[in-house]
């Protein structure tokens, strides 16, 4: 008989989405490394390569993956906030490389605006966020 070992249920409410342009990967993945046991409270949703690597770094985090951000995932995640299933964007952006997909980083950062989901773009503006949320300004649910 095999021993049934219990798992902790996926969390659920709205999502933090994790977003990160390539040379701004590690320092997402250092941030959330510093935020594990608020992070793990919430559902976590990212673009494909991102959440890959944040998924490597931390296996105990559950992260939904959407298509890499240039194949779509930026729109999908944007179709999420449209859904009101994203409580906070953490998009950290490379200002300084040109991106093939440009249209789609700014579509995401304007319909977060759009539907005033709080979106951080940088670890101390992502911090913020983290705070105003275990403080309760942002609505979890
Ligand atoms: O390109 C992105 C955001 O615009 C991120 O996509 P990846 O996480 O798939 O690299």
């Amino acid at each position: 008989m095999s021993q049934s070992v219990s798992q902790p249920a996926p969390p659920h409410g709205r999502a933090i989405a994790l977003v990160a342009h390539d040379l701004k990967k590690p320092a997402l993945v250092a941030w959330c490394g510093r935020h594990l046991d608020q992070l793990r409270r919430f559902p976590l949703i990212a673009t494909g390569t991102t959440g890959g690597r944040i998924q490597d770094a931390f296996p105990e985090l559950q992260i939904e993956r959407m298509k890499s951000g240039p194949q779509g995932g930026d729109q999908q995640i944007g179709a999420r906030i449209v859904e009101g299933r994203v409580m906070a964007l953490i998009f950290f952006v490379d200002p300084l490389t040109p991106m093939p997909h440009d249209v789609d980083v700014k579509a995401l950062t304007r319909i977060a605006t759009v539907y005033d989901i709080p979106c951080a773009q940088s670890s101390v503006t992502a911090d913020c966020i983290l705070y105003a949320i275990r403080d309760g300004h942002i609505a979890v649910g």
